[in-house]
């Protein structure tokens, strides 16, 4: 049994998170961190009866008294950083899917990794379904160029563009270079109205109730298009890609980004 540790644990992907962790037979849920300080039965809201982990909202505590192998963070892009410097110290191995972490952040993981010798594994998104659709717009772009990402989620995300689609545009960057799309002489009537803009790719941030995550790709040619469209329609679609992450991450070397490295 691998013992994991939920960060993040009271939040929407938390929740998910325990409830996966605890119904896998090779994962056993030991502890669970969150900022808020009223903790409500964290059993109970998982729907099981006296789950009996440690929970607690000062993560180095709990990793004391839980002892945890993995920890899994699901937090805010403002406390990610911090959890996994307190998790790989301890010798716990992050497995990481908040979003909003730099170049530079990355480097410091990697460093801190190799220091500790301890693995971790990161990634914008742990569906299958996004990974097929980053893998083939990577492929599409070789033929269709010119390429834009609208990218829609509920509207309590904190930050945008998503972290799949700057995934998507890095991927499809490294398959055709950058590339000025447009017309040369355009320009906004209101700020934004083109979106973001990423080795010239434009990305497009929609937030509305309602939504879980989803994102098309559009390619556009001579007289055509191509839309490549993901629809996490609920947080379950991550699952299958966490418990994989859980229990494969005590096996790899150092930092590894994107679920698709230990998929196949
Ligand atoms: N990689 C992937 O596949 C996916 C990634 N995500 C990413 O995961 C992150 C979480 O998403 P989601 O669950 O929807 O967000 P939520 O806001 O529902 O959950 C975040 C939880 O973390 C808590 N929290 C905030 N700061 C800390 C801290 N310092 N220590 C411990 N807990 C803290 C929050 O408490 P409070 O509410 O009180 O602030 C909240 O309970 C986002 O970055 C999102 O983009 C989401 C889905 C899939
Ligand atoms: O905040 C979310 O919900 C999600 N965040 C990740 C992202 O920023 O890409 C993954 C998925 O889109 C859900």
């Amino acid at each position: 049994m691998i013992r994991v540790m939920v960060c993040g644990a009271y939040g929407k992907m938390g929740l998910e998170v325990l409830k996966a962790v605890y119904n896998d037979p090779q994962l056993s849920i030991v502890g669970a961190v969150d900022i808020k300080s009223d903790f409500a039965d964290i059993g109970q809201l998982i729907g099981v009866e006296k789950l009996g982990v440690t929970v607690g909202n000062d993560l180095e505590t709990v990793i004391k008294e839980a002892k945890p192998q993995v920890i899994v963070d699901f937090t805010i892009p403002e406390a990610v950083m911090s959890n996994i410097r307190i998790a790989i110290k301890n010798g716990v191995c992050p497995v990481v899917g908040t979003t909003g972490l730099s170049e530079e952040n990355m480097n410091e993981i990697r460093e801190l990794c190799e220091q500790h010798k301890v693995s971790a594994l990161i990634s914008p998104n742990f569906s299958i379904g996004a990974i097929l659709m980053m893998r083939l717009s990577q492929e599409a772009a070789k033929y269709l160029p010119h390429v834009e990402i609208i990218e829609l989620h509920h509207d309590q995300k904190l930050d945008a563009p998503s972290g799949t689609a700057i995934r998507t545009a890095k991927l499809i960057a490294q398959s055709r270079g950058y590339l000025k799309q447009g017309h040369p002489a355009e320009f906004e009537k209101y700020e934004g109205a083109r979106g973001g803009e990423l080795s010239g790719i434009r990305l497009h941030s929609v937030r509305l109730p309602g939504y879980v995550a989803h994102q098309e790709v559009i390619f556009g040619g001579l007289g055509q298009t191509l839309t490549i469209r993901h629809d996490s329609i609920s947080r379950e679609s991550f699952m299958p890609g966490v418990v994989l992450a859980c229990k494969k991450v005590l096996t790899l070397e150092g930092l590894v980004f994107g679920l698709e490295h230990i998929l196949d």
